[in-house]
């Protein structure tokens, strides 16, 4: 995979791990931590209103207590009076104490006084409150054996209900009786406490099932809370305190979580990029332009130069590190080409005349560039006349020089793209492009007239000729030249042995004619002379009458 993909798909990652992160701790650690601070307030309220309660018993007691311990009220029980009943036992005053029942028992739980407010209805319907004469079994007076308040279930609701005994003022005994208060706990009551709290709730009265308060979030704006509230009477009933509730706390945590998790978004892909691109700049970018460099060094044949970047860090010192290898490199490759070519050069060419050898020209027949000259082409082959003479007569060190100071003739009687090769002894093969058979013989003539006019040998004072033979052919095809250049410079040498066989120092050509294919050329000299005279050969030579030459080996 590339460095870039890598590095996205890093980023990418990086990316998801943060937001997942991120909503792994909001979902896992803080939503629920503000549910269970709901929770608690919840439970909180619920034990308000149950306190509430409480206190309004309380309340409801101190009255009995108030009245229970009065005078008016013990003599009263003793002895009814029509002023203690006109001046104290009214609807008002009961109302005026924000109580809706009260009950007077005399000694022998009897009900003396029975007074309510309207909404209690007929209390002949209230099972806990009917009758006249009360048993020491009646709840009323078994329950409040050890406690003097409490709420009782009635058919006609739940009553926050107290009792007290008649006492003097003194609270001395024995009671003459017992004073009850009662408030019914209806919505008038429910939604006073509910203003004094500044809380919403309802309560009613339901089967029994559990008492354990529970809260209960219904969506993210809305939460409910269950509480109960036991009765002293009753085993199947309780009052169930409901509150509904917004939850703009959780409301505001989960728009404050929204913003947040947006923000975590937009920073970290803003991140993401910074160091994407930050990345990409300081250590991709010149990664793959080192890796670049290295590449077009690797691949390229004229070894280019590193280019340094120009940095106060690693990866400008690598850089560095690299342009100086590259250098180092750069060096030994060139020394290395050079090397080789001295190499090549020299397994080219031959020591003593400094011309190509046999095996240049070999290399050089074989590729098909050479032949993509097409046209008239001739190749010459030269030959010193009885040069055996001059090595036998003055020594080989002197025929060396001859060979060299032949050498120099031949170059200076050819063209520089001519390609002059020493191909064995004193032997010299010359190819010649773009060459016919006309210019041949004025090339043949003027070697051979420079060579007979030279003098030769360390004192230059010898005189030596040269025979000349040439063949020239029309070269079509690359293909035709790369198969056939070997019988090409056959038919070449049969001409220097005619030129040899008919009297040295001179010259002989050979043209091809029609009939002339490749492939067909002649390869014994007599043949020569069959195919000039069946005209597939064009001669030519200086010879007075080239028609009497000898063609017999
Ligand atoms: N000094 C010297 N002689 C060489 C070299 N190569 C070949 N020769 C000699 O060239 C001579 C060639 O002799 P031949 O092949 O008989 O030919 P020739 O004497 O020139 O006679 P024709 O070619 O028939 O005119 C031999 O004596 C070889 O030893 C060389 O590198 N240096």
């Amino acid at each position: 995979m590339k460095l870039t993909k890598k590095l996205i798909l890093g980023e990418i990652i990086f990316f998801l791990l943060l937001m997942g992160g991120v909503f792994f701790a909001v979902f896992t650690f803080v939503l629920p931590e503000i549910r269970a601070i709901e929770r608690q307030g919840h439970l909180k309220n619920l034990a308000k209103i149950e306190h509430a309660f409480q206190n309004e018993l309380e309340r409801i007691k101190i009255a009995t207590i108030d009245w229970g311990e009065w005078d008016d009220t013990y003599e009263y029980v003793v002895k009814p009076s029509r002023d203690y009943e006109e001046s104290n036992l009214l609807v008002d005053s009961i109302e005026d104490l924000k109580v809706d029942l009260l009950i007077i028992l005399n000694r022998d739980h009897q009900v003396i006084s029975k007074l309510h407010t309207e909404k209690m209805g007929s209390l002949e319907r209230i099972n806990l409150l009917k009758g006249q004469n009360w048993s020491h079994s009646h709840p009323l007076l078994q329950y409040f054996s050890d406690n003097d308040s409490a709420i009782f279930f009635t058919e006609k609701g739940p009553l926050l209900l107290a009792r007290h005994p008649i006492l003097t003022s003194q609270s001395t005994g024995p009671a003459n009786g017992y004073l009850f208060f009662a408030r019914l706990l209806d919505n008038e009551f429910t939604e006073h406490v509910s203003s004094s709290l500044e809380l919403g709730f309802t309560a009613s009265l339901v089967d029994k099932t559990t008492l354990q308060p529970s809260v209960e979030f219904i969506n993210d704006d809305l939460s409910h809370a269950v509480g109960y509230q036991q009765l002293a009477n009753s085993v199947d009933k309780v009052i169930q305190l409901d509150i509904e509730q917004p939850r703009p706390f959780y409301h505001q945590a989960m728009n404050a979580t929204k913003i947040s998790l947006l923000a975590v978004f937009i920073i970290g892909l803003m991140a993401c990029f910074a160091t994407y691109f930050m990345l990409k700049k300081i250590l991709v970018n010149p990664i793959i332009l080192l890796q670049k460099q290295a590449e077009l060094f690797t691949k390229s044949e004229g070894k280019p130069a590193f280019s340094v970047l120009q940095r106060d860090d690693e990866i400008g010192a690598l850089s560095t590190s690299f342009a100086e290898m590259a250098k180092e490199l750069s060096n030994d490759f060139n020394r290395l080409e050079q090397e080789r070519d001295e190499l090549e050069n020299a397994s080219h060419t031959d020591a003593l005349t400094n011309l190509k050898n046999r095996r240049y020209l070999e290399e050089l027949m074989h590729s098909e560039d050479t032949w993509k000259a097409k046209g008239d082409w001739t190749i010459f082959t030269l030959d010193l006349d009885h040069f055996k003479k001059v090595n036998d007569s003055y020594g080989h060190d002197v025929g060396d020089v001859v060979l060299q100071q032949f050498s120099k003739v031949i170059t200076q009687n050819f063209r520089e793209q001519d390609i002059v090769v020493r191909s064995g002894g004193e032997e010299f093969t010359v190819i010649c492009r773009q060459t016919d058979q006309q210019t041949a013989n004025s090339i043949a003539e003027r070697l051979r007239l420079a060579t007979e006019m030279k003098t030769f040998g360390k004192d230059n004072n010898l005189r030596i000729t040269c025979s000349i033979g040439f063949f020239t052919m029309n070269i079509m095809s690359a293909e035709a030249g790369l198969k056939y250049w070997q019988s090409m410079i056959k038919v070449s040498d049969l001409a220097l042995y005619a030129a040899k066989h008919n009297g040295r120092n001179t010259w002989v050509g050979l043209n091809c004619l029609m009939g002339c294919e490749h492939g067909t050329y002649p390869k014994e000299l007599p043949d020569i002379g069959t195919w000039i005279k069946e005209r597939k050969l064009q001669l030519s030579s200086p010879k007075a009458n080239p028609e009497e030459m000898i063609w017999s080996a």
